[in-house]
């Protein structure tokens, strides 16, 4: 919904369709349907990569040679304890608080016990953005034992000997994830990571620009994240399938039925169904096949086919309503709930593939600063004086 000012300045709410800088991170491309990360289209790089090589792609510009992926493995495994102060200030939260804002909080803590966090050199920002990447699983594991256990626990520390899905999978749950699930894992962390100047990105450019440091811009995209709109949608999809009512014993006929049904009758009641729609692709999100293809792979591996009920039916009918297409939180969802995360942990897992494509733009946004400062027309009363002034 756009408008006019008074003097014929064009209003574009939501800066709608309004291109505010370059990039040469990702392109979204809605014309062709398609992403690249770095000039390589990401499903490509999702069918052949470690999430390690996508992360240094995202930061220096270009894939890793064997040298520069051993190191930036060894980086990644040597890099992921936690110091007790980000723990204890985790335990201090109540675990009725969403883990969105433990993990916000937990990176705010991170950085003010940086002693480089005010150093915002190239060199220095790369190793925030290198360290933040292998402690975000580390917080996000912990936040998921915490809750499960009802509070402080012990964690489960994290084994060298383990890739970053592995790992990760490993310290959430305990035991080593089938190589199906940690591929799928894999996949939707790469796809997650980037995706040009999305609320959240564009967040942490605006904090940048004003000079704030790293973490500040991290901490503000997190909060960013959060909401239904953008990442929070992840979690709010389940919370339909919950609605709905997730039932193993019925068939995927069954339970596409049912879905149907609910989604006719909630946009009737014109309610927004999450998971749906994007701002930039009107005709599907590029990263739905690969992400569907990972959902398909576990609920095959966990012998779940009323789930796939349960999205046939909702995509079907939301699509012979109004057309709209499901959108990387739509599949994403799913399957991490089959894999056997707590669904208010969804989003944080998207932080923890962000935080590539987040970091990065932090660094090109320093390269060549401006300061992000839109205008704004006034609507207010005109000029009054001041009672007794
Ligand atoms: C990884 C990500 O962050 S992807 C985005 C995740 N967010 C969601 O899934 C939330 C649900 N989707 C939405 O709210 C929207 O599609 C957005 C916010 C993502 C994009 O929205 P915008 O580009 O601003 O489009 P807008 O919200 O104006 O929608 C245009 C029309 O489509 C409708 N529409 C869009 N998405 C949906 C939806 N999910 N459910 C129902 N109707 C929808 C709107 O009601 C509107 O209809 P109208 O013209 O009759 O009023
Ligand atoms: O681009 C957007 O607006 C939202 C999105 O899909 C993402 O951040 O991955």
């Amino acid at each position: 919904m756009n408008a006019e000012t008074a003097d014929g300045a064009e209003i574009r709410r939501g800066l709608n369709g309004v291109v505010t800088d370059t990039t040469a991170i990702s392109k979204v491309n809605p014309e062709t349907n398609s992403l690249l990360y770095r000039g390589y289209p990401v499903p490509d790089l999702a069918a052949t990569q470690p999430f390690e090589a996508v992360a240094h792609l995202l930061w220096t510009g270009e894939l890793p040679d064997a040298d520069e992926l051993a190191e930036a493995i060894r980086h990644e495994r040597s890099h992921r304890d936690l110091a007790p102060q980000v723990r204890a200030a985790m335990d201090s939260l109540p675990i009725t608080c969403h883990p969105m804002d433990a993990v916000r909080t937990a990176v705010s803590v991170l950085g003010a016990l940086d002693p480089a966090a005010q150093d915002s050199s190239p060199e220095a920002e790369l190793e925030k953005a290198r360290c933040l990447y292998a402690q975000l699983p580390t917080v996000i594991a912990y936040e998921q034992r915490r809750r499960r256990a009802g509070g402080p626990t012990e964690p489960i520390a994290p084994r060298e000997d383990l890739d970053y899905s592995q790992n990760f999978l490993w310290m959430t749950f305990g035991e080593e994830a089938a190589p199906e699930v940690v591929d799928a894992f894999r996949i939707s962390m790469v796809l997650y990571a980037e995706h040009s100047f999305n609320a959240s990105t564009f967040t942490a450019r605006v904090i940048t620009s004003t000079l704030s440091d790293m973490h500040s811009a991290v901490t503000g995209a997190i909060g960013a994240l959060k909401g239904p709109l953008h990442g929070g949608a992840n979690e709010a999809v389940m919370h339909t399938f919950d609605e709905i009512g997730i039932r193993p014993e019925e068939s995927e006929a069954e339970a596409k039925a049912r879905a149907k049904a609910w989604m006719e009758d909630a946009l009737a009641q014109k309610k927004k169904v999450m998971g749906f729609g994007h701002r930039v692709y009107k005709h599907g999100d590029s990263r739905v096949p690969t992400m569907k293809q990972a959902m398909d792979a576990m609920i095959a591996h966990f012998d779940r086919s009323e789930v796939l009920g349960l999205y046939n039916g909702l995509e079907q009918a939301m699509d012979e309503a109004k057309g709209i297409k499901p959108n990387l939180d739509y599949p994403a969802g799913p399957t991490y709930h089959l894999m056997g995360f707590d669904t208010e942990l969804f989003t944080p897992l998207f932080i923890a593939a962000r935080i590539t494509g987040w970091t990065a733009h932090v660094m090109e946004q320093r390269a060549a600063n401006a300061l992000i400062r839109p205008l704004s027309a006034y609507t207010g009363p005109d000029e009054r004086p001041v009672p007794g002034a």
